[in-house]
């Protein structure tokens, strides 16, 4: 589950060339893993069109035409934009004819079932030419099935940069890996079904998707001699007067994904509501300056949060700082999310913004952060030596290393006031609770999405709340957990 920039595409091909993996043959590993995988989505009462570019992606599909044919599919292929010009895919296209297969004319008045879009991959340049815009708009009027080939025309492969006549996919299979585009934004609505089609490349990015086999593998199992004091005891700064329950949802989060000990700095008036929901929790009622001046000291925490329903002020920002050199594990959500430098010390420092957070902390638009959400997320998190959680539609978790994670799950009923609260307090829990700090951070997160996957399984998106996490928590842990 790997992903690839088309310079790592590149480099990976020339890697291989100079190894003795011909291009020619990575073309037919392509086409024929395609073949295999497009062929359960196809049967051959269909009437199939293969539509190539002039470049690689081409040539992918002059092989995938070969196979087909050989297959018995009706298929015609056809060349919009003029005969392949790279070597490989004009060495396809002559065994292809020697096959005895033709290349057809394309004809305005036939039409398809399915239509097999391989006119550009990683090497297209946009915008699209006024040559391909016709000819993308007749297949679009087709109502065919749309099968891309590695990346859907019009759309870039690096960046969320959508052409206004890009073709709306209705499945991708990319090579060798996913491409950044795949979860970036609006480009990730143009690829539809995405699967993988491995061709032979050795896998190695910086980049990949978490996944379920990833959770199983680090989960932390409990010795059967544990005590609390084994699984962190944390400070949660967080709930004010008007939102006190930003902190019964943090707080109520940590407890249920595993915290030994939680202590929840807040006001006397959030206590009482945050109480009886959390009644695991102490509490303190310090000031900013306080928490300070002794607090530390006195309690030895080993972990801590600070932001949610909390305001952005000077005396928030003094205490952020101190926290910063205590040397714990800290979580930084919310109002504690701004501009500011970070030491570069052992432990992790988390920051939690969502889109429009993080689009005020690089000065940029929200725009701009989907379009580029990994690259930007992965930049501020090697310049700053933190851990970003860029939260939304496909979370970005990137590590102060260079590496980085995707997350796929959860969906739209977490768009609610409430989800990012209960994040924080899970990822309290879990860097307490697991010693590698990147499982821990992408178990929560990956956790977080599987509590709304799981209610909408059973439910109406538009009802699933915060608190539901509580009760669910306790269900999908244990599915994690070996036997
Ligand atoms: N390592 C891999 O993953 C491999 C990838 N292969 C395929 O090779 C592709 C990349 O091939 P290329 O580098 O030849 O690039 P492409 O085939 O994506 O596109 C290059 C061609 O498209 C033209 N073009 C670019 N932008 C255009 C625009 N806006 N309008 C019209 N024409 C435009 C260029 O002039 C050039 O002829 C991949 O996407 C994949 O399908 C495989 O064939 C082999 C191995
Ligand atoms: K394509």
């Amino acid at each position: 589950m790997y992903i690839y920039t088309s310079e790592q595409i590149k480099a990976a091909d020339q890697l291989a060339e100079k190894r003795g993996m011909s291009t020619f043959s990575l073309m037919e590993n392509a086409g024929c893993g395609l073949y295999h995988a497009i062929c359960p989505y196809l049967s051959t009462n269909q009437k199939l069109l293969i539509a190539s570019g002039k470049g690689n992606n081409g040539g992918d599909g002059i092989v995938l035409a070969r196979y087909l044919k050989m297959a018995g599919f009706e298929v015609d292929l056809i060349f919009p934009l003029g005969e392949p010009k790279t070597g490989v895919a004009k060495q396809h296209l002559h065994y292809y004819e020697q096959c005895g297969f033709p290349v057809e004319e394309w004809n305005p008045n036939q039409t398809y079932d399915v239509i097999v879009d391989a006119l550009l991959g990683v090497g297209a340049i946009l915008p699209l030419q006024e040559s391909l815009v016709e000819w993308i708009k007749w297949m679009k009027s087709m109502k065919a099935t749309i099968i891309s080939i590695d990346v859907p025309t019009g759309i870039s492969s690096n960046s969320g940069v959508v052409d206004q006549n890009a073709i709306k996919a209705d499945y991708t299979f990319s090579l060798h890996g996913y491409k950044p585009s795949r979860f970036l934004f609006p480009s990730s609505h143009f690829y539809g079904q995405v699967e993988v089609v491995d061709i032979g490349l050795p896998q190695k990015s910086n980049w990949r998707v978490w996944t379920e086999k990833d959770v199983q593998k680090s989960w932390v199992k409990r010795e059967t001699n544990a005590h609390k004091g084994l699984f962190g005891t944390g400070l949660l700064i967080a709930g004010s007067h008007e939102m006190p329950g930003s902190a019964a949802l943090a707080a109520s989060s940590a407890m249920r994904f595993g915290i030994g000990k939680l202590t929840v700095n807040t006001t006397q008036h959030a206590s009482a509501i945050i109480g009886p929901i959390v009644p695991e929790v102490t509490f303190l009622y310090h000031t900013y300056e306080e928490l300070v001046r002794s607090e530390w000291k006195n309690r030895r925490f080993t972990c801590a949060a600070i932001g949610p329903g909390l305001d952005p002020t000077d005396d928030l920002e003094k205490l952020v700082t101190y926290l910063l050199k205590q040397n714990v594990p800290l979580i930084l959500d919310a109002g504690a999310i701004q501009s500011r430098s970070y030491p570069r010390g052992e432990k992790p420092i988390i920051l939690t913004p969502h889109p429009g957070e993080f689009s005020r902390l690089l000065q940029l638009s929200t725009k701009e952060i989907q379009e580029n959400r990994i690259e930007l997320a992965s930049e501020y998190a090697v310049t700053h030596h933190v851990i970003l959680i860029l939260k939304g539609e496909y979370t970005v978790i990137a590590f102060p290393d260079g590496t980085g994670y995707i997350n796929t799950t959860g969906n739209a009923s977490l768009a609610k006031g409430g989800s990012g609260d209960a994040l924080t307090g899970m990822l309290l829990a879990s860097i307490e609770g697991n010693d590698c700090v990147k499982a821990a951070v992408l178990n929560a997160v990956y956790i977080h999405g599987v509590c709304s996957d799981e209610w909408v399984r059973k439910y109406s998106e538009h009802t699933f709340v915060s608190s539901d996490f509580s009760s669910l928590l306790p269900m999908i842990c244990k599915s994690f957990e070996k036997e």
